[in-house]
């Protein structure tokens, strides 16, 4: 209640009568009750929608074994956005006896693990945060550049429009050559091509 205090918060749960104790759990918040949204639904069943959201928390007891929570984990990983965070429960030591494990090492496919915190006091469940991979398999985008036609001496390109090579979302931090940029620049384009 005291952090995210602009966000807002989708709960899914399969069962409705877990749903109606939580929305009359923030039900005299005004501020909090805004924010909430309860779905009644069994998050296998939940695709594109999940692709909405900066991070999904997911609880320890979706999936019951780790066959199921494996399961629920692709399919996650199947629908979250990429570069989206996973938060989900597991447990270590004497606590597996009570909830389902997720290994890190082999459980997350499709999520790099960015962090693992196992508790030493009361509470019983370990934190695992994870990133939804970025995939590069998307096609570069070429844009024809208006107006601007080769002025090479081969009679195959000559005359022909010069098409550029946009960076396409997955290529973050990698340079893209790009003979064109400075031609670019002069001509200024820039501000017609976004
Ligand atoms: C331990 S409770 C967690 C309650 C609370 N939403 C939380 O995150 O602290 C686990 C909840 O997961 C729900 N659940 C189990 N399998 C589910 C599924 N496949 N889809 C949606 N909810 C599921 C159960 O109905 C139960 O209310």
């Amino acid at each position: 209640m005291n952090h995210l205090k602009n966000t807002t918060f989708h709960n899914y749960d399969i069962d409705d009568s877990a749903n109606s104790k939580a929305s009359a759990l923030v039900v005299n918040d005004d501020d909090v009750s805004k924010r909430m949204v309860f779905k009644t639904i069994d998050v296998m069943n939940v695709t594109s929608e999940l692709s909405q959201y900066d991070v999904v928390f997911l609880a320890a007891l979706v999936g019951m074994d780790r066959d199921e929570k494996i399961k629920v984990i692709e399919h996650l990983g199947k629908y979250m956005a990429q570069g989206s965070i996973l938060m989900l429960r597991s447990a270590h030591g004497a606590r597996v006896f009570l909830y389902p494990v997720v290994d890190t090492h082999s459980d997350l496919t499709g999520f790099e693990v960015l962090d693992v915190f196992h508790p030493t006091d009361e509470v019983i469940n370990s934190v695992v945060i994870a990133r939804k991979h970025h995939y590069c398999d998307d096609d570069p985008m070429v844009m024809p550049l208006p107006g601007v036609n080769t002025s090479s001496s081969s009679s195959a390109s000559a005359g022909a429009p010069i098409n550029i090579l946009l960076p396409n979302k997955c290529s973050h931090g990698i340079e893209v050559f790009n003979p064109l940029n400075n031609m670019i620049e002069e001509l200024g384009f820039e501000e017609n091509l976004s």
